[in-house]
């Protein structure tokens, strides 16, 4: 990684070597590139600013530059994979994550209406869960999806997740295109110290959102 940088150029380079690792990768080669999820990021953030009813833009503007973090899982097989988990619940502080279960074993998670439900990906599909700052931009009309990975009793499992987040001095508050003349449900916060304020804490569900509610 590249000395002498801090901030924002930090975390780019960071990211930029990871993607050449990636690109280099004998897993991804010929399956999908990190430039590529930049593509389909964009065309996500379009459709969800279309959906609101806001101009296409008004997302994506917030995201210039698609900073992205990556994380590989691994998770060994365990015999008694009912009394161990994963990865413990939680939501992800991104604006949207674009998962890949590079192996093709099931594992991941959602939590809907209380309920723990499996998600039964098709092979090399790409799973898209959306994150805590997609939730506060749209001023909750999105949710952040609460999901967690489970253990295989034969198989290890191997999951990218590429984290889509927003610039670095980005001030969290839901988008005044969105709230309109509307209620507004969340409280500002910087990204910086909403980051801090997930990585002080262990995974809880979506407690750190939780507080921003008004
Ligand atoms: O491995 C998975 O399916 C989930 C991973 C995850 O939620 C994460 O890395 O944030
Ligand atoms: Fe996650």
């Amino acid at each position: 990684m590249d000395k002498g940088l801090e901030g924002p150029d930090f975390e780019r380079a960071g990211s930029n070597f990871f993607q050449r690792r990636m690109l280099k990768g004998r897993i991804l080669k010929g399956r999908i590139r990190p430039i590529e999820l930049t593509k389909v990021a964009s065309c996500l953030w379009r459709y969800i600013a279309t959906n609101l009813g806001v101009a296409p833009e008004v997302f994506e503007q917030q995201f210039k530059d698609h900073p992205q973090g990556l994380r590989f899982n691994y998770y060994p097989p365990c015999l008694e994979a009912d009394k161990v988990i994963g990865i413990s619940p939680h939501s992800d502080a991104s604006g949207f994550s674009i998962l890949l279960q590079i192996n093709d074993v099931q594992g991941l998670q959602i939590r809907k209406d209380g309920e723990w439900i499996a998600v039964s990906a098709l092979p090399n599909a790409l799973i898209v869960n959306l994150g805590d700052i997609t939730e506060i931009l749209s001023n909750g009309i999105y949710k952040s999806i609460e999901h967690r990975a489970m253990i295989n009793t034969q198989h290890p499992r191997i999951s990218l997740v590429a984290f889509h987040g927003p610039d670095n001095s980005l001030m969290l508050r839901p988008l005044p295109e969105v709230v309109g003349d509307g209620k507004l449900n969340y409280g500002s916060m910087s990204y910086q110290e909403f980051l801090k304020a997930v990585f002080n804490k262990k995974l809880e569900g979506k407690s750190v959102i939780e507080k921003l509610k008004l």
